[in-house]
């Protein structure tokens, strides 16, 4: 029988563990992947509708069958359009966009083009604005970030690099970043090219030269391309395009890049060297790495010590990765011979900077994406993932946030939920004054432990048992920093279990130590709170509470109970819940030792008024009880 201290117990449901009641309305229909997916089970989308992009989504199914009239999105003539009674969504494009990206944009919301804002006046817009899209020219600094005060879900970054958005400040408060990295690859690879061959054969000097009235053929003479050794420093995708096309000019190609798999360089007649080998072996430098604090000024005075005299570079990467002054002492000196930049520390430079003043220096106004089929295909990029990360798909170029492939993704989907659903559960299990400073999540599976993708899982894990404790927004790309700012750890371990290998994953355990737990039937042997669940016919279950299997659906609101296994248990409490035209959608009982105690796992369509959970409580064979919301 239970004692008058563990029974009853029950929880009532608290504002905060659902996500649907705690969000504004505006925000909740929106971002609900990167926001909200507890509601219903999803299914994967993909859309193929631009040959550069894979964009990768999971959509609620549910939702966007049956509820076409309160969601935000519907399908009308094969456009995204907003339901006339809904606010549409505001999309700030800062910098110039292709028009069929613009297209995209305004099927979907407002579109709001304005260039050239001041800091000031962009901070002053922000605060209005779902989304913003820039390219290099605008700074998306913390400030701005502040100014959004939480309204701002993505930027967008029509482009690659992403140096001049502060993504720190952007993780920290849950904003979305995304990019558009294929679509500009050739042309800064061309424009790469164009620079070293123009730069080698002097012709923007030639050009002014003439256009002077000067015909200066003895002082324009330039060098061969065919035989020297190009450096190309970044095998990435804009490096790996540039040693390409130099092969083909009949030029020498090594790279130095620390992350590049050396066949991949291999394959195309590259050679990978060390930073040292490939500055001081070059005839011609050309950088595509990206900015980055490692990068930062990394052609320096020492750098420059090092090179063959006589070297010619090439800068279509950022201009931060060289020392601007150094490099005017190295063209000084000859040490360097010329260079050809097309990105500058300051953009643009001061006028009288003496780096684009020098003779032998080279320069183009940040042009390598400038192409009509770059500036299109970027356009259309970045629309379209900034259309699917506002209605609440998961972006496949996302910068700050877990980005799984697709066909990884298409697998691990309902364990996704599985995971945000258990750690939304364990949390609401914890009693309430003991904070929760450490998770274990154990994955099981038939597959080597290296074959699993864990991180989109551990960011729902975080993101369910972060949500219902915290005041502020949390979703994916704000979970893990959250997190570890309550001084919440994570650790995660995988357990090889003999299971069918088709599964990627056969269960999921949470546990959460040291802590109290509102139901200590939940609490496993050595004090911990222990959940597991599976994945059963795509459908997230729960199937061991504490010592107690159970296989209960995690679906809507749930009931556990602890109480004497004894006959009737089942019809006494439906009948409670029946009487409240409380709709019991599932139970499942699970019992250590027969005619002892034993769990009842009761799931509710509808969430029980308080005198029915108390009903439920004064049934005598219930020891103790918990109402749980998902
Ligand atoms: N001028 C322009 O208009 C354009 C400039 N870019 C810039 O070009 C750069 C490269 O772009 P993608 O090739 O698309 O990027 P990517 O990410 O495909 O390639 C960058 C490569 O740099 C490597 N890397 C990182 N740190 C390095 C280091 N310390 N030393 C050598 N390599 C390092 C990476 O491993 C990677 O392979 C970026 O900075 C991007 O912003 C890209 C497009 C247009
Ligand atoms: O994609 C990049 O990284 C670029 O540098 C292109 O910049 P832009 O969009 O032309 O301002």
């Amino acid at each position: 029988m239970a004692s008058s201290t563990t029974k009853p117990i029950f929880t009532p449901p608290s504002t905060t563990t659902s996500s649907s009641s705690s969000q504004p309305p505006t925000r909740s229909s929106l971002l609900s992947f990167l926001r909200n997916t507890s509601s219903t089970p999803i299914s994967l989308k993909l859309s193929h509708s631009h040959p550069s992009f894979r964009s990768l989504s999971i959509k609620n199914a549910t939702k966007t069958i049956e509820s076409a009239e309160t969601s935000p999105v519907s399908k009308v003539g094969g456009k995204d359009t907003i339901n006339s009674q809904e606010t549409k969504p505001t999309v700030l494009v800062s910098e110039k966009l292709g028009e069929a990206g613009l297209e995209l944009l305004r099927n979907f919301g407002d579109v709001d083009c304005s260039y050239d804002l001041s800091q000031e006046d962009l901070c002053k817009k922000i605060a209005s604005c779902d989304a913003l899209i820039v390219r290099s020219g605008t700074k998306v600094t913390r400030q701005v970030f502040e100014a959004a005060k939480g309204k701002l879900k993505v930027v967008g970054r029509a482009g690659v690099g992403i140096d001049n958005v502060d993504l720190q400040a952007a993780t920290e408060f849950g904003c979305l970043v995304v990019n558009a990295p294929t679509a500009n690859t050739v042309a800064a690879a061309e424009h790469g090219i164009a620079l070293l061959a123009s730069m080698a054969r002097n012709v923007a000097q030639a050009d002014a030269s003439m256009k002077a009235g000067q015909w200066q053929r003895n002082k324009y003479v330039g060098v061969s391309l065919v035989g020297k050794t190009l450096a190309v420093m970044g095998f990435g995708k804009v490096g790996s395009e540039v040693a390409r096309r130099a092969k083909g000019l009949g030029m020498e190609v090594i790279t130095h890049d620390p992350y590049a798999p050396a066949d991949r360089a291999r394959a195309i007649g590259v050679e990978v060297v060390s930073f040292d080998e490939a500055i001081s072996t070059a005839d011609f430098i050309s950088l595509h790495m990206p900015l980055t604090p490692a990068t930062k000024k990394v052609f320096n005075d020492d750098s420059f010590a090092k090179v063959k005299k006589g070297v010619r570079i090439i800068n279509v990467a950022r201009g931060g990765v060289i020392d601007e002054d150094a490099l005017v002492r190295a063209l000084d000196s000859g040490k360097v011979a010329q260079a050809a930049l097309d990105v500058f520390t300051e953009e643009p430079p001061p006028k009288d900077s003496k780096l684009v003043q020098h003779e032998r220096v080279t320069v183009t106004p940040h042009l390598g994406a400038s192409t009509k089929e770059a500036q299109e295909g970027v356009a259309i990029e970045i629309a379209e993932a900034v259309v699917g990360a506002l209605k609440g798909e998961l972006a496949a170029t996302a910068v700050n946030a877990p980005m799984v492939p697709a066909e990884v993704l298409s697998e691990l989907a309902p364990y996704v939920v599985l995971a945000e659903r258990l750690g939304r559960l364990a949390v609401q299990l914890v009693a309430g004054g003991s904070g929760i400073k450490s998770a274990k999540v154990v994955y099981k599976s038939a597959r080597d432990p290296d074959d699993l993708d864990t991180r989109l899982l551990r960011a729902m894990i975080t993101k369910g048992i972060i949500e219902p404790i915290s005041d502020s927004f949390i979703n994916l790309v704000n979970a893990d920093f959250t997190a570890k700012k309550k001084g919440l750890r994570i650790s995660e371990e995988r357990e090889v279990v003999d299971a069918s290998p088709e599964l990627p994953i056969f269960s999921i355990q949470l546990q959460l130590s040291n802590v109290d737990s509102k139901f200590g039937s939940a609490a496993s042997g050595g004090g911990d709170i222990s959940i597991e669940g599976k994945v059963k016919n795509g459908i997230p279950h729960l199937t061991r509470v504490g010592s107690f299997s159970v296989d209960v659906s995690l679906e809507g609101n749930l009931i556990l109970c602890r109480q004497v296994d004894q006959p009737g248990m089942i019809g006494q409490v439906g009948n409670i819940l029946g009487e409240q035209n409380v709709n019991v959608s599932f139970m499942s009982v699970g019992r250590t030792v027969r005619r002892r105690n034993a769990i009842m796992a009761i799931g509710v369509d509808e969430e029980p008024s308080l005198e029915s959970l108390k009903k439920i409580g004064e049934v005598p064979a219930i020891e103790e009880f918990v109402f749980l919301k998902l």
